[in-house]
């Protein structure tokens, strides 16, 4: 088996995590698997990520980190396990950047892509799981779960600008994404899943 990259969106509470492990699970069966994170995945970007959900800064300070723990995760993980023919599974790449700092924040999306072009240098995800559901379903579910960080405390407004960042970025690359009805059951989500690895032979 070649090496896959596979990439896991959506607003905060879409049900990513949910899924990730045995998604994980399924395809260690085919081969190695790297299952990692963003902002996140070395010790470098981790301790960024917690500067990112928990610290104050302006947009383009927050952009600006997430973009060089995103070069530091590539540089270290994603493009040796890619190039060692493993699959890779990442929850949140940089359509999140799009949608959150783009959409969100209103950070100007032509600054974006050449961050995109410079840290990524024509890397792109082969599929992008997105789990798409309406802002207040996501909410509901968020406040019976956990604590809120700096992201999760934003209005449903924040969050359906994210959202219709996710939907512009799934429109310009039709190939690359599977849109997943997050709004249904964990078992209903779970057969769109298999459904969209099934069609790629996955
Ligand atoms: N299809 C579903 N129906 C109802 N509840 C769900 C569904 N999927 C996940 N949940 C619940 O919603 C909450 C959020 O799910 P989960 O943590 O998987 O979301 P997430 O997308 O990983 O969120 P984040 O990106 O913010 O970490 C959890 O309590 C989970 O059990
Ligand atoms: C990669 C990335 C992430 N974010 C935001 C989205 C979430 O609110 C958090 C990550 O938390 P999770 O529980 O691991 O989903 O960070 C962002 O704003 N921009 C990004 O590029």
């Amino acid at each position: 088996m070649s090496s896959r990259f596979i990439t896991f969106e959506g607003i905060d509470g879409a049900g990513k995590s949910t899924h990730i492990a045995s998604l994980t699970a399924r395809l260690a069966a085919q081969g190695e698997v790297v299952s990692t994170r963003e902002p996140g995945g070395t010790p470098l970007a981790e301790t960024l990520r917690g500067l990112f959900l928990h610290s104050g800064m302006d947009p383009l300070t927050e952009l600006l980190l997430v973009f060089a723990a995103r070069r530091d995760h590539l540089q270290k993980v994603i493009e040796p396990a890619l190039a060692a023919g493993k699959t890779v599974l990442c929850d949140r790449f940089t359509d999140a950047s799009f949608a959150y700092q783009g959409g969100g924040r209103g950070m100007d999306l032509a600054v974006l892509s050449t961050l995109e072009q410079w840290v990524q240098q024509g890397r792109q995800p082969d599929l992008t799981l997105w789990f798409d559901l309406p802002a207040e379903v996501a909410a509901q579910r968020r406040a019976a779960a956990r604590e809120a960080d700096r992201f999760e405390q934003q209005d449903l407004e924040f969050f359906e600008r994210v959202r219709a960042g996710y939907a512009a970025r799934a429109a310009a690359a039709p190939q690359r994404f599977a849109r997943i009805d997050a709004s249904l059951s964990v078992a209903e989500v779970a057969a769109q899943i298999l459904a969209v690895m099934e069609q790629r032979g996955w």
